[in-house]
């Protein structure tokens, strides 16, 4: 059965992978407390400005209001003071008893103009309209029956609208500025004691008298803040100012439509297409007869919030300042935080590269890098130590195993001498032997027919060995044996086998023999030096040798042999110490 196949995860060494492009905390750290800064003195400098928006609209609101108000007050109280001068004027004596043409009566009205110069004229009238006299002489003897002011000034104190002059026009100098000379009436009758009508005294008062009041009023106003103002008659239609008046004269639409119906109070974009705060204010009816104006203040938006726009400019530059500080603050931060880092990391790549523990500069200020610094220190202290012990571990080991393999190899070629050799004379023992002759066979028998070579066998046998362990014992014996093993192998080539075949009998393989006398030879060759050699303790010897050739007709090894010791059998029977050649085609007994 097959062993399962294992497959062991992809180990990857993370320092061997190319380094990705990642952004560097110190980057990342500026960059987000950089960010959050801006993002926080965005939203406080948003709020700080939405509030500074709203207070101060409310604050320039109020200003306007305040402006229309006044104005509106302002006007009424003058105007009210100018109705009670006309009416006591009608009811002092030289005009209640009269004449009304007399010196006296002209000269009350002089003084008059001359302590107001809001009045461009005075004068008394008689019930049926004619003028009796008049400031300057003016209008003297002149009709004004069908005046308004004349008609109401007869039952009651009269206050008119504003108008443009008629008689008085041309009889006035000219208004600088082109525009025609208007007025407004105040008239009051002249009454006897018994309440007769003895006529009316009106006045003609300059309408540039009135603007001048509500101007008054809105000069108050801080130089730069363009507050305007503008009256309105109590249908809503421009009195003041000229250019306005005539522009809706003309059909513009100069007012919003929520200006002029009463009271309103916040932004409105006008006929110039300009933001305004706006703000109506309804005069005071404080003089008897109402004449229903309006004072409209108004100031451009972006005048009003002129200050808002150089506080956000200040803000934002507070802003980008703060963010630009707090970002160098960040930097600073990040670069004392990732400094200890790098040098860790570089001083981690050294240990890598030099296989030691450098020393570690590193005095990080954070208290966690500095454990980081200190862990990694005692970290690569025993890695270093143990990778040591590893080397000295693996030498060691390293010895350990050649020696062993040495010792190994020692033993097996100990084993391999022990398993192919004769113990007691060094030869190849009969095993070996065997093994050698069938190779020797199979190459005969794939080669010898070609080059005409052959191997050939000897069989030598002790004579008469049997008397020597008998006469001097078997140690004696075997020390002949051990002896006639040292003559053999000195007797014949190196590439041939000397083998001792059992007992006192030894074989010698000769490969590749040209012939059956080679083989001869070689037998002779150790007969002769066994017969010359003396053996300690026991003389001389002699040996008988069977000599046999193998044939590549030849199944077996058993022909070979067998013809060997037919051989050695000859020699013995035939008086030992010879050598006898059995060769293929004799006959084996
Ligand atoms: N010392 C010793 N003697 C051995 C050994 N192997 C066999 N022998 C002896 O060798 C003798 C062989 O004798 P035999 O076969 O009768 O032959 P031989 O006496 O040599 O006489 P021939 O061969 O006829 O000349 C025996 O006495 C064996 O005991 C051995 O390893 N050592």
């Amino acid at each position: 059965m097959s062993e399962p196949v294992r497959t062991d995860p992809v180990r990857t060494d993370p320092a061997a992978a190319p380094a990705r492009r990642l952004p560097t905390l110190r980057g990342q750290l500026s960059l987000w407390l950089g960010g959050l800064a801006l993002a926080i003195l965005t939203l406080v400098g948003g709020y700080l400005g939405n509030v500074a928006t709203d207070e101060l609209f409310t604050t320039q609101q109020a200003a306007v209001r305040a402006t229309a108000q006044s104005a509106a007050e302002l006007l009424a109280v003058q105007l009210r003071d100018r109705e009670r001068q006309i009416e006591l004027l009608s009811t002092t004596p030289h005009l209640v008893d009269g004449p009304l043409d007399s010196p006296r009566v002209r000269e009350s009205l002089d003084r008059r103009q001359a302590l107001h110069d809001e009045f461009a004229w005075l004068g008394v009238v008689a019930p049926d309209g004619t003028v009796m006299q008049g400031t300057g002489g003016m209008l003297t003897g002149r009709s004004v029956a069908q005046r308004d002011w004349f008609m109401g000034g007869r039952e009651r104190v009269f206050v008119g609208d504003v108008h443009e002059a008629k008689l008085l026009a041309t009889m006035l100098p000219a208004l600088p500025n082109g525009e025609p000379t208007r007025f407004i009436d105040f008239a009051a009758p002249i009454r006897s004691a018994d309440g007769r009508l003895m006529g009316v005294v009106g006045s003609h008062a300059h309408w540039r008298w009135v603007t001048g009041l509500v101007e008054s009023v809105v000069r108050r106003q801080s130089p730069g803040s363009r507050i305007d103002a503008m009256i309105l008659d109590r249908e809503g239609r421009v009195l003041y100012p000229e250019s306005m008046k005539l522009a809706q004269a003309k059909g513009g639409a100069v007012l919003p439509a929520l200006v002029g119906q009463g009271h309103y109070d916040g932004e409105l974009v006008f006929g110039d297409g300009r933001a305004y705060l706006t703000s109506e204010a309804q005069l005071p009816e404080r003089t008897r007869a109402a004449l229903g104006w309006r004072i409209v203040a108004r100031q451009p938006l972006d005048q009003a919030m002129r200050p808002v726009r150089a506080l956000a400019r200040e803000l934002v530059l507070l802003g980008v300042l703060a963010a630009a500080a707090l970002t160098l603050a960040a930097l600073l931060l990040a670069r004392r935080i990732s400094k200890p880092v790098e040098q860790l990391a570089r001083i981690a790549a050294r240990i890598e590269t030099e296989r030691r523990v450098p020393d570690f500069p590193v005095q990080p200020a954070v208290r966690e890098l500095d454990g980081l610094s200190r862990a990694m220190q005692s970290m690569a202290q025993a890695l270093l130590r143990s990778e040591q012990d590893l080397q000295r571990a693996n030498a060691t080991l390293e010895s350990q195993v050649q020696q062993r393999t040495a010792e190994l190899q020692a033993a097996n070629a100990q084993l391999e001498h022990l398993a192919t050799r004769d113990p007691l004379t060094g030869l190849h023992n009969r095993r070996s032997l065997d093994a050698r002759l069938i190779e020797a066979h199979a190459l005969d028998r794939r080669y010898g027919r070609q080059n005409g070579r052959v191997h050939g066998l000897l069989l030598v046998d002790v004579d008469h060995f049997k008397r020597i362990n008998d006469t001097h014992g078997h140690p004696a014996g075997d020390a002949v044996l051990s002896q006639l093993g040292q003559l053999l192998l000195a007797s014949v080539r190196v590439s041939d086998v000397a083998a001792r075949f059992g007992g006192e009998e030894f074989a010698v393989l000769l490969p590749e023999l040209a012939g059956p006398l080679d083989a001869v030879m070689a037998a002779e060759k150790i007969r002769t030096a066994v017969a010359a050699a003396t053996f300690p303790g026991v003389g001389k010897l002699t040996v008988s040798i069977g000599v046999s050739l193998a044939s590549p007709d030849d199944e077996q090894l058993g022909p070979l042999i067998a013809r060997a010791d037919a051989a050695l059998y000859e020699a013995k029977r035939g008086g030992r110490n010879a050598v006898v050649l059995k060769d293929v085609g004799d006959a084996v007994a």
